[in-house]
């Protein structure tokens, strides 16, 4: 099987005399850059440029396509907190809840800047330093109303609001109907972070007794699943009734089998409408988060998302399908460095490369939405064509693809006997910090310092980073 997939390979992935096959790691490492008609070579050369910098994955990868399904259908399945307990098995009169984690977005243009103000809010989104907590709140009224002009532009060029509630809904449904071909009653619930409906009212009191927590994030960041986890966390915590309802949360499911066959399907039916489709080079685009999250904070967010391209491509690879690929981050906010290599400059770069045929794919979300609808379709759209692209392609968000919503079903009914009691016990470092002497000297200290650093340049400069 695996010399059949190696013949596949076209003839740049050899590198100087090996077959790619023979070398996993080098295969690995294909599998993470461009792909173009030297850039193996290059990636092996260490002679990429800045912003294609090839990072070596300490991840454990399987090395034949066969291995992912059976081996990581059910890898992506965690209680929270991670849990020894045993699983115990769902009776008949127990009453299921499935709540759909996502991101919310604004309906209207009036939603903007509070919805903006809601998601600049969040210590997840915006990572002060403890001393600066205070100011969280000071400073998402401040970068909310600077933002919310050219969020407003990007949310009126796709109709006025965001489409989130809309498929969050659909999809939640479709999920009801899958879980009950399946023979599992459930009461499927929208969760959104930031916008209505917010996930403190999503779980309503219909005497369910066994509840899964469904991210619509196929890769884990702290930024978004992990956000979300952290408000029922204190949710839970706060409530007699929630905090002894068995709870199975899904951290992550890029690995589930379905979930990366339904992309290949995707990615091969769109490969269909290029002149010529051997050609066009897949351009994964996935949502940036800033380095140090990943370099500093431990999220786990780039290597999930090189691993899910692996699998991606592996899966393609083993229906013939070998287009050279790359990855690159989008959607970057503000003054700090976020992961590279950047959407906007691998374009400009693939362009000047000579790439004539590019098919966008997003991957770190499941649903269209602003990033997908104006800055894919519209901005980057436009700089490819600028830059020497002439076929553009985009592949379109899963949404309520049947295949997709039966593998969240099966997601769902893995996860069910792994269900546990979220834990009450243990003091927070949030509860730790409500100590008040300590507070009250954090505050007078990081005034002083923040009035500081409020009148400095650096820190005016960094404000107009959000308006960019
Ligand atoms: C400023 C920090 C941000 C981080 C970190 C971040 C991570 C992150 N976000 C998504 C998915 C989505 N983000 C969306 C909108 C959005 N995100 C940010 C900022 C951060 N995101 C802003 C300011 C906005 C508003 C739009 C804008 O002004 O650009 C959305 C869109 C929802 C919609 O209304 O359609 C999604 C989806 C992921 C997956 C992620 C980290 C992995
Ligand atoms: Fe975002």
């Amino acid at each position: 099987m695996e010399a059949a997939a190696s013949s596949q390979i076209r003839p740049q992935l050899t590198l100087k005399g090996h077959s790619a096959s023979l070398l996993p790691q080098a295969r690995m490492m294909s599998s993470f850059c461009n792909l173009s008609k030297d850039s193996l070579y290059l990636c092996t050369n260490s002679s990429l440029t800045k912003n294609n910098v090839v990072r070596r994955s300490s991840l454990n990868l399987p090395t034949q396509s066969k291995d992912f399904g059976k081996t990581y259908s059910s890898a992506g399945v965690f209680t929270y907190p991670i849990s020894t307990t045993e699983a115990t098995p769902v009776t008949a009169e127990e009453k299921i809840g499935v709540m759909l984690l996502n991101l919310g977005g604004p309906e209207t243009l009036d939603d903007v800047q509070p919805f903006l103000f809601n998601l600049f809010a969040d210590p997840d989104i915006i990572r002060l330093p403890r001393l600066f907590r205070f100011l969280q709140r000071p400073l998402a009224q401040l970068i909310s109303v600077l933002r919310a002009p050219k969020s407003k532009e990007g949310y009126a060029a796709i109709g006025g609001g965001s489409p989130l509630r809309k498929i969050t809904d659909e999809q939640a449904n479709a999920l009801k109907l899958a879980l009950q071909s399946k023979e599992v009653s459930a009461n499927v619930y929208v969760a959104m972070r930031y916008w209505r409906p917010f996930t403190e009212e999503a779980i309503k009191r219909d005497r369910i007794t066994r509840l899964v927590v469904l991210p619509l994030y196929p890769q884990y960041s702290i930024s978004t699943t992990g956000s979300s986890i952290r408000v029922l966390q204190n949710m839970f915590r706060n409530d007699a009734y929630l905090s002894s309802l068995p709870v199975a949360i899904i951290k992550s499911w890029y690995q589930r089998e379905g979930y990366i066959k339904s992309m290949a399907d995707l990615i091969e039916k769109e490969l269909q409408y290029f002149p010529n489709p051997a050609e066009a080079m897949i351009f994964f685009s996935a949502h940036g988060v800033p380095v140090s999250y990943v370099e500093n904070a431990g999220d786990p967010y780039r290597d999930q998302m090189e691993e899910c391209i692996f699998f991606i491509m592996q899966e393609l690879k083993s229906r013939g399908v070998a287009n050279d690929h790359t990855l690159a981050y989008q959607s970057r906010v503000g003054p700090v460095q976020w992961l590279k290599p950047y959407t906007d400059e691998v374009l400009v770069e693939l362009g000047q490369q000579g790439v004539k045929s590019l098919l966008a794919v997003p991957v770190s979300f499941v649903s269209e939405h602003i990033e997908t609808l104006e800055e894919i379709d519209m901005e980057y759209r436009e700089l490819a064509l600028e830059s020497g692209i002439v076929n553009w392609g985009r592949v379109p968000a899963l949404n309520c693809t049947s295949s997709f919503i039966n593998d969240l079903a099966d997601a769902v009914t893995d996860a069910l006997p792994l269900a546990t009691t979220i834990s009450t016990s243990s003091t927070t470092s949030e509860e730790a910090e409500n100590d008040v002497v300590g507070y009250a000297i954090k505050l007078f200290f990081g005034s002083i310092l923040a009035f500081v650093l409020l009148l400095s340049p650096k820190v005016i400069s960094a404000c107009r980073n959000f308006l960019l």
